[in-house]
Formats: structure tokens, sequence, C-alpha cells
């Protein structure tokens, strides 16, 4: 890259385990078949990044670990990009915000970073998770509704992900929320946001990137209880100090001493609290051979077989709106206990 040319900046947005990560992965492997380098900033609100398993590991990566970029560890990510940017050379740059990050912290700080290095903000891609999405648009109340409104009408470009989820009905419908509060970025309907990397790219460099970052709510939207914290005026969408949609968003990190067992663990992430909306992590069974990834999102488990490299230990993130996290931690020790007490006991090693 020519010295004189800005580096690329992108930001990924969208609420927790819409599919930020899953787009990540194939951005990553368009940009890299292009002969270009990207770094990646990843922010967890967990102590560990788990969804750095998920990129290949010749990818310069800085993790902002245990707190959320958009205000407890906002200042970090100025100082983490300018010295990502220094390391690594790289010819682009994308950060991934947490799930419950207010996008418009994000956009200042690297604003902020570009006043002494040549940036540029490319603009901000939202996933937004179509049935999750349509649940609470139903519904209408809450504060996890009204922080995708805010990632929704902050994006440059919006995925609409997960429509195997919902019907083709159900699929306009949420579109049509979509549309309504953001006009400007373009919308690309996708399952495992399958949408072609070059002409998302391509749409980005023709949205106006500050048309929705000053957007103000659409008239239609009247009855939305979102508008009095998201929508116009003072706490509009582009007001300083609106980040307050998630103070009620915590985390729990579990780390594991013993494995538990398969069926026991499945169960308790199947029954997990309707508050508990996002769940990852990396388990040992004590009745299988090999580690697990296993991810959650609104209400759907998957698991994983994998290897990760290093010391990675046996751990699991649950988020969520105040939920008990002592009662989750009994649960999975009272698992861990059961487990170590019968004769397939496999006490891990690192
Ligand atoms: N059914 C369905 N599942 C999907 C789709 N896209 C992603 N997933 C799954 O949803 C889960 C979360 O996906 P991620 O890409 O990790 O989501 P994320 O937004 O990065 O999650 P956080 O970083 O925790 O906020 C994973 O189990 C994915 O495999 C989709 O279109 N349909």
């Amino acid at each position: 890259m020519e010295a004189s040319k800005p580096l690329p900046v992108y930001i990924l947005s969208g609420f927790l385990g819409s599919g930020k990560t899953t787009l990540l992965q194939r951005l990553l492997a368009h940009w890299k078949s292009q002969g270009l380098r990207p770094a990646v900033i990843m922010n967890e609100l967990g102590e560990v990044n788990l969804d750095g398993l998920l990129v290949e590991q010749t990818v310069p990566m800085a993790e902002l670990l245990g707190g959320c970029i958009c205000c407890t560890i906002r200042g970090d990510l100025s100082t983490e990009l300018a010295t990502l940017i220094k390391r690594e050379s790289p010819d682009l740059v994308i950060i991934e915000a947490t799930g419950a990050a207010n996008p418009i912290e994000i956009i200042d700080s690297v604003t902020e970073t570009s006043l002494y290095q040549r940036l540029e903000l490319k603009g901000l891609i939202t996933v937004a998770d179509a049935a999750h999405l349509l649940e609470l648009h139903r519904t209408q109340k809450g504060s996890t509704y009204r922080l995708m409104q805010e990632q929704i009408r902050s994006a440059s470009v919006l995925i609409l992900n997960k429509t195997d989820r919902v019907s083709a009905e159900e699929e306009a419908e949420v579109a049509d929320v979509l549309r309504r509060w953001n006009a400007y970025a373009d919308l690309l309907p996708a399952v495992n946001c399958a949408v072609d990397p070059a002409e998302l790219l391509e749409r980005m460099e023709q949205a106006d990137i500050h048309a929705g970052w000053e957007a103000e709510a659409e008239p239609g939207d009247a009855g939305d209880e979102a508008q009095g914290s998201a929508g116009t005026g003072e706490e509009g969408a582009g007001a300083p100090g609106t980040h307050r949609t998630h103070d009620h968003v915590m985390a729990y990190t579990h780390y594991f001493t013993f494995p538990v067992n398969s069926e026991e663990f499945e169960a308790l992430i199947r029954d997990l609290p309707s508050d508990v909306y996002r769940a990852k992590g990396v388990v040992s069974f004590s009745d299988t051979s090999s580690r697990f990834l296993f991810q959650y999102a609104y209400r759907e488990a998957d698991f994983m077989k994998i290897t990760p490299q290093g010391d990675l230990p046996d751990v699991a993130v649950f988020i969520g709106e105040h939920f008990s996290s002592s009662e989750l931690r009994s649960k999975l020790l009272k698992l861990e206990r059961r487990a170590a007490g019968r004769p397939d006991r496999v006490r891990r090693t690192l």
C-alpha cells in the first residue's frame, strides 16, 4: 500500500450472536484472496477471546477483553488501533465490536485515532438476526431492542442474517422494519452471512456513511419505546453519552476444573434462563474424547469439535441481562462435581 493512502478501517456491528464472526471469516478470506493483509481488533465482554479461535492464526489480531469498547475500555480502542497499525503495517483493519456495543462510541474512537494516523473509516456493517429482531419488534420494548435499533441506525450496510429462521412473510416484515429505521443503508438478506464480500464492500464504497449516523427516527415508528433514548434530539443516535443502552448487559466467565457430562451440559444450555441470550465456550466432556467449541445464540445451540492452539482452558462465557451468575455458577460446579465423581473421570491437564 502506498504510504500516502489512508488505511481503510471497517467496523462490524450487530447484536450478540447475530453472525458478526461468521461474516468476519468471509471478509478475511476475501481480502486474503485479493493478496491483502487484513488485521483484526476483537472485543469480547468475557475474559477470553473465543471468536479468535475461528480466525486463522496468521491474521494479525489485537484483543480487547473483559469489557465493551464503547464504554469501559473505550480509550483502549484508539491506542490498540494505533499500536496494531504500527506493529503489523496491515492493508486494512476490521474491528469486531461486542454485540452489546453502541456503534456511535466506536465510530468516535476510530475518528479520534484518525486525528494522528492516516485512516479512513470506510463505514459500519451491521448484522441483524432476523428472528430475534422480529420478536423484539413485535414486543417493542426493552434495552436490547433499543440497542439493536441503534446498531441498525448506524449502519452503512445492513445484513439481514438468519433468514432461515423466519418465513418469507416474516422476512419481508423484518426487512420493512430495517428500512424504516435506516433508509440509507443497502440491505442484504443472508443465511450464515453468505453474501458476496466484493458486492458488500462495493456497496459500502457507495454508501453515504454519515447519513445513518445522523439520521433521526422515522415518523412511522412513533409507537416505539425506543424513540425515547435512541431516537431524536438530545438523545439521538449520534448524540454523545447515549451508550447507556447496555448498562444492563452482564457477562459471567466460568473456568472449568473438570470435564462435564455432555448430555447434562447440553441440558443446562437448553434450559438457560431467557435472560441469557448468548453463551459460548470451549468444553471437554467426560464422555467424549474431543474438546468442543459451543455456541448458543437466541435459543439455538451448536457444538463443534475443536483443537484450540495454545493453552486455552475449558471456559464458558454467558452474556445476558440481570441473570443470576451465582445460580449459574453453582449449576456448572454441580455438573463438574458429578462428572468428577464418576468412574470415567478424566482430569484435563493443560
Ligand atoms: N440458523 C442460523 N445460524 C447462524 C446463521 N449465521 C450464524 N449462525 C450461528 O449463530 C451463532 C453465532 O454466530 P457468530 O458469527 O459467532 O455471531 P457473533 O455476532 O459473532 O456473536 P458475538 O461475537 O458473541 O456477538 C453461531 O453458532 C453461528 O453458527 C444463520 O444465518 N442461521
